[in-house]
């Protein structure tokens, strides 16, 4: 019998989409929003992924420039020198897929090249040479939505209809990325939570999340201990934002996504084992 079940091939790395699936953030950076310079080196990095594989990360995601707002760029010598080597050897390590978070094209493929399968591009692959790299690469691709550049996008963010604007947008980028020889069934879409968008329009987006399923490609959501999960909890440190996090993240998979971006695996694992379960109750037949 054929398995018709969606999944993403990540260079020979299997994800499944038969329920949501938990993406791991690798941060290889000194200043990212919320673990900045705690894996920032290459040992400390590869232990870090470690880590999230044995608390049951079904992708691990490598980023190695900050797009906190207000981040400064980092220099292409830079971040390759930061995620590479991580990627190389991680990928010698473990049999779990791995996703390079990076714009620059110079990095997505270098990233392919030594091991990753999956491109995550928090600029949608709108970067010059962005979409042929990754069509190039021939892995899936995250599509992201971001209002403006992470220097300035969180200063007075406005949309007409943040949900209407933000899914004209997706479906955009993937009618570019297929333009481009990006196969639909490689294609992830993401809204961006809390890239130029206040904790209002992040509500909206996640209340009406089902929508971004009509585009007919997975649903990625991303609301990690970010700052609007601290303003509707009071949790002023992004590391005691967990619980609200797990939250926000079910919420995510009730509403359809299946790819989940975390730091803290193990907690939205447990989740998911409770919500997979209720899940899988047959409901009685409504007479
Ligand atoms: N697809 C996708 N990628 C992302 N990459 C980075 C961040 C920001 O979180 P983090 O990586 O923890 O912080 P920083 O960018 O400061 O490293 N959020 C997303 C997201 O929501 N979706």
């Amino acid at each position: 019998m054929f398995d018709t079940t969606p999944q993403l091939d990540c260079a020979g790395r299997i994800v499944k989409l038969d329920r949501p699936r938990v993406m791991g953030i690798v941060n290889v950076t000194p200043d990212s929003f919320s673990d900045g310079g705690a894996h920032d080196t290459t040992d400390a990095a590869i232990a870090h992924a470690l880590e999230l594989v044995a608390q049951g990360a079904d992708i691990l995601d490598i980023g190695g420039e900050s797009t906190r707002p207000g981040a400064a760029d980092v220099p292409l010598a830079e971040e390759l020198r930061r995620v590479i080597p991580v990627i190389e050897q991680l990928a010698r390590q473990t049999d779990v897929p791995i996703s390079i978070d990076s714009c620059k094209p110079e990095v997505m493929s270098a990233a392919v090249r030594a091991g990753a399968g999956m491109i995550n591009d928090v600029r949608g692959l709108r970067g010059d040479g962005a979409l042929q790299a990754a069509a190039e690469a021939g892995v899936p691709v995250v599509l992201m939505h971001m209002l403006g550049e992470p220097r300035s996008m969180q200063d007075a963010p406005a949309y007409d209809d943040v949900v209407g604007d933000v899914h004209r947008f997706l479906a955009e980028r993937i009618f570019a990325a297929e333009m481009a020889g990006i196969s639909k069934k490689n294609i992830v879409i993401d809204p961006g939570f809390g890239f130029g968008k206040t904790t209002a329009h992040n509500l909206a987006l996640l209340a009406q999340l089902q929508r971004f399923s009509e585009l007919g490609v997975p649903v990625l959501a991303g609301l990690s201990r970010k700052r609007s999960i601290g303003e509707l909890t009071g949790r002023e440190r992004a590391s005691e934002r967990v619980a609200g996090s797990v939250a926000a993240h079910l919420i995510a998979a009730q509403r359809g996504a299946m790819l989940l971006r975390v730091h803290d695996v193990a907690a939205m694992v447990d989740a998911l084992a409770v919500w997979n379960a209720v899940s899988a109750v047959a409901l009685p037949r409504q007479t």
